[in-house]
């Protein structure tokens, strides 16, 4: 019954949704947004905008702030799309039937179209008359059919130019929803009662504009020119999550952001012997307090931590523990408390059993074995035997629970599920095993395919062939795939999602939902975006976070503080054009978020308004306590030195082994790490494309692509995608990058080198990182390359080598940071400046003058492999043999198009 009505609460919200954005006009909000719409204060509907706070005091608070911001959000995506789309494809569409429900017209329509991929559900398209084809300030140019043949649908007819003040708009045209289409068929659907008031659905103005529609939409054989705008897929999830936020169990702690919960035995949960001196074996101090706040069910728990300090390999240990915990006490009959008694253990042959049920991929093949390279090891998974266990479905066990696992973009997303199949979790007896997982969603990289929803589909239809017969035929294939895509999500123990993609159908038909919800990298999503996987409903939920500056003493310091925290004015400069800076009304001023790569928000308005604030964020603003990790396991000192000093107050500790984990047999040579600088003083920047706000530099991709020849050529292991990557701040760039290496190495790169933006790469390490900073302009500046959050990163990413390639004087001077980098590399001598032609300097006479002599004999006796250690899995001092094509590499990019790479500035 319950669900029932959170269903009819969800579907009356999608509505009202739809009715606030069918009803707006097209031509208003393009001409509102270029009249400087980041100045305003009102949203297009008359509503006062409201900064986002840390805290508010009820729902309507809440949702008076949020709903406003979002639909700024929706409108900037509405002109994004038309500023991005040069050339906007009309195509010609016929009315064959219009009916009505619920005030919404839902015309059918058979559209022209030969590329059936153009348009698809849930797409926001603009349904007129005439085919609007540019606007301006001072023209609007469109075009006028008068000549229609309707087996081709359209013949071109005449151009009509207008200019100027008097120009006459087209009357006839309105937004229009893909309700769904099959093929050339699509079910619209529109709203033309009229234009709502403030965004109230019961307040109604009449509109011409839309009244004119009513009669040719319902006219059968009518002829519409039909354009995609946007899709609001995921946006629509967004608002939908939002206003759940009501029915939400923990709606108050979420509107207070207070740690309301007082953690007691009775809700603490506990694991066995085995299993805890794994994880007080494998992780340090504030790993292990950040499992064991997990422990406690607190409701909320944050993590965050510098780069490298092991946030994934927490969440690793936490899957392990909450996956095989159990209430320490239960509740019996009588009302009192009660030990819970353990499961018996199984026969070894009753747990084969057990494995064949419960693994279903286990029949066909092992979702590893997928991903095991054919001829031995790349270094990525592991070799040495499949020591891992399939999942045990113990039936006595009660309190097994479901976890949600999110991230923001594809590739994070990816990124953590490839750990939990490197790595697999431990059971209660602290054995590796591999659970039972999904990973849902579009676009998995080839690495994760063995779990991706559809191969899983596929391996079950494969299998059930014979049954399926004559239902397949009859077209019962989409259903059966339908139900099996169910069973298979309702019998997963964690299922991986991105955040947006949580919010599809496909979780709404769930038997069973999940108790827990990890989010990774929570920052850099938008609030609404991470209340997608909560409003499924779940009882704890973890957001974790990387932490680009020291805040460890400075954010008790601004936190706590009840007055203005004064900024340095350094940090205020410093900061990239996302980094707004605006006052909260709790009285502490906020300079952008100093601490994260903040969230993608395309709205300057909402971005204004402080729509970019994570819930991390605002919980960490408001006081919320934070699991703090502070000691890294990934860089080589030499690269770990110089962000521990400037973003860290040199409090980044080392993890034991580093250097000896991290020392690599091209460190003979001082240029190849593990920390250099090359100045490439002659280089250009571009406006790429011209005029826009990216850039790109011919030089730097010409001297990156040498030094990834001559590295892969001395040191073939290099020579995949696990191992090295190239990054860039600018899209263009990385564009760039990745065409001249076809042609330089006649091969696309993906196989071999993992070529992304810094955004892109969050969270994700290699070996070998090759940063390309672009600019090199010294009176242009250095637009958002002076972020120092996206410096961080990109600066972080690498365990071996960092690779940094750019104009030292124009960083120097675009930002303090760069220029303490660069004179960081000054100072320990390795700055090098580089002239053209660039093949000289890796000559062979120029690369001997920089050889580490008194390094070599003493490294090649310590190689890790020499000394006995092992290694981390995806570290291996491999062979030197051809590269293969099971390595990582990841990509950007959330569905939806949506890409998280860094671009304009
Ligand atoms: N307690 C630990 N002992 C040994 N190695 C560890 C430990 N924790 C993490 N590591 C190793 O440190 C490296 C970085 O860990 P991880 O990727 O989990 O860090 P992260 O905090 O998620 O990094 P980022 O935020 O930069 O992506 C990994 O190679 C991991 O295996």
């Amino acid at each position: 019954m319950a669900v029932d009505k959170n269903k009819l609460e969800e579907e009356n919200c999608i509505l009202r949704f739809y009715k606030i954005v069918l009803s707006w006009d097209y031509l208003r909000i393009l001409n509102e947004y270029k009249q400087n719409s980041d100045k305003k204060n009102v949203s297009g509907s008359g509503v006062e905008l409201k900064e986002v706070k840390n805290t508010y005091k009820d729902v309507d608070e809440y949702l008076d702030t949020f709903e406003p911001l979002l639909f700024e959000e929706v409108k900037a995506q509405i002109v994004q799309v038309k500023e991005e789309e040069e050339g906007t494809e009309w195509k010609a569409a016929i009315i064959t039937e219009c009916s009505e429900i619920n005030g919404f017209h839902l015309p059918m329509v058979i559209r022209d179209d030969k590329d059936a991929v153009s348009i698809s559900q849930n797409d926001l398209v603009l349904l007129s008359t005439k085919m609007v084809l540019n606007v301006t300030n001072d023209f609007i140019l469109f075009v006028q059919v008068f000549t229609i043949n309707l087996n081709t649908y359209l013949k071109m007819g005449s151009l009509t130019l207008q200019f100027g003040e008097g120009k006459q708009l087209p009357t006839t045209y309105a937004f229009a929803l893909v309700e769904h289409r099959q093929q050339d068929k699509i079910r619209l659907r529109l709203h033309l009662s009229g234009e709502f008031n403030r965004y109230n659905t019961d307040d109604i103005r009449t509109c011409p504009r839309l009244l004119n529609m009513v009669p040719l939409v319902t006219e059968v054989n009518k002829i519409f020119y039909v354009m995609k705008i946007c899709s609001l897929s995921t946006i629509v999830r967004e608002y939908v999550a939002m206003r759940s936020i009501s029915s939400l169990p923990f709606k108050d702690l979420l509107l207070t952001a207070t740690d309301i919960d007082h953690t007691n035995d009775d809700r603490g949960w506990k694991i066995s012997r085995p299993l805890t001196e794994y994880i007080e074996g494998n992780h340090n101090k504030s790993q292990i307090a950040a499992i064991y706040a997990g422990l406690s069910r607190k409701t909320f728990v944050l993590i965050q931590g510098p780069p490298g300090t092991g946030k994934t390999q927490t969440i690793l240990g936490l899957l392990s523990a909450i996956l095989h915990a159990t209430p320490a006490r239960v509740h019996t009959n009588n009302g009192k408390l009660d030990d819970i008694k353990l499961a018996p253990e199984l026969p070894i042959q009753e747990k084969y059993n057990h494995w064949d049920k419960a693994s279903p991929w286990l029949a066909g093949i092992n979702p590893r074995d997928m991903i095991m390279p054919i001829n031995g090891d790349d270094g990525f998974f592991p070799t040495s035997g499949n020591e891992m266990k399939p999942e045990v479905v113990n039936s006595s066990r009660k309190y097994r629970v479901r976890v949600l696992v999110c991230a923001p973009s594809n590739s994070a997303l990816d990124e953590i599920v490839l750990r939990v199949l490197n790595t697999g979790i431990r059971d209660e007896s602290d054995r590796a095993y591999s659970p039972k997982i999904v990973r849902i969603g579009l676009k998995p990289h080839h690495s994760v395919q063995a779990v991706s929803m559809d191969y899983l589909v596929e391996q079950k239809l494969a299998g059930g062939d014979s049954q399926a017969g004559d239902k397949q035929k009859q077209g019962g294939v989409a259903k059966d795939k339908d139900n099996i895509r169910a069973s298979i999500l309702d019998e997963a123990v964690i299922v991986f999602s991105t955040l947006s993609f949580s919010g599809s159908a496909l979780f709404s038909k769930l038997n069973r939902g999940f108790d827990v919800v990890i989010i990774d990298e929570a920052a850099q999503a938008v609030e609404p975006a991470t209340l997608v996987p909560l409003a499924n409903g779940c009882k704890q939920v973890f957001l974790v976070h990387v932490l680009l500056y020291h805040s460890i003493l400075g954010l008790v310091v601004r936190y706590a503080a009840s007055f203005y925290v004064y900024i340095g004015s350094s940090l205020i400069k410093n900061l990239g054009p996302r980094a707004t800076v605006s006052r909260l009304s709790n009285g502490v001023s906020k300079v952008g978020d100093p601490v994260q790569l903040p969230a993608t928000v395309i709205s300057p308005v909402a971005e204004k308004f402080g729509y970019g604030m994570s819930l991390f964020k605002r919980f960490q603003q408001a006081g919320y306590p934070v699991q703090m990790l502070k000691t890294q396991y990934r860089m080589h000192p030499e690269i770990r030195s110089f962000p521990s000093r400037e973003f860290y107050n040199e409090s980044l500790e080392d993890g034991p082994d580093v250097v000896v984990q991290t020392k690599r047999s091209w460190h003979d040579f001082c240029c190849f790490g593990p920390f250099c600088f090359f100045d490439i003083h002659e280089g250009k920047e571009e406006s790429q494309p011209p005029g826009s706000g990216s850039w790109v530099n011919e030089d730097e991709v010409e001297f990156v692509l040498l030094i990834y020849g001559k590295l892969v050529s001395r040191y073939p292991e290099l020579k995949t995608s696990s191992r090295l990557a190239i990054i860039s701040p600018y899209r263009h760039q990385v564009k760039l990058i990745r065409k001249k290496f076809r042609t330089t190495f006649g091969v696309d790169s993906d196989k071999v080198v993992d070529i992304n933006t810094v955004d892109g790469f969050q969270g994700r390490e290699k070996d070998v990182a090759i940063f390309s900073c672009v600019r090199a302009n010294k009176d242009k500046g250095i637009g958002f390359v002076k972020d120092f959050r996206r410096m961080n990163v990109g600066i972080t990413r690498a365990r071996s080598s960092v690779l940094v390639v750019g104009s030292a004087s124009t960083l120097k001077r675009g930002s303090d940071h760069w220029k303490n980098l660069v004179e960081s590399a000054e100072q320990r001598d390795v700055l090098m400046k580089v002239s053209k032609p660039y093949t000289e300097f890796f000559s062979d006479a120029n690369l001997k003058s920089m050889e580490v002599v008194e390094s070599k004999s003493e490294e090649l006796e310590d190689t890790p492999e020499d000394m006995g250690i092992d290694l981390p899995i995806n570290v291996v001092i491999a062979d030197q043999g051809e590269p293969d094509d099971n390595d990582w590499g990841g990509y950007g990019g959330e569905e939806d198009g949506e890409d998280f790479g860094g671009d304009f500035d």
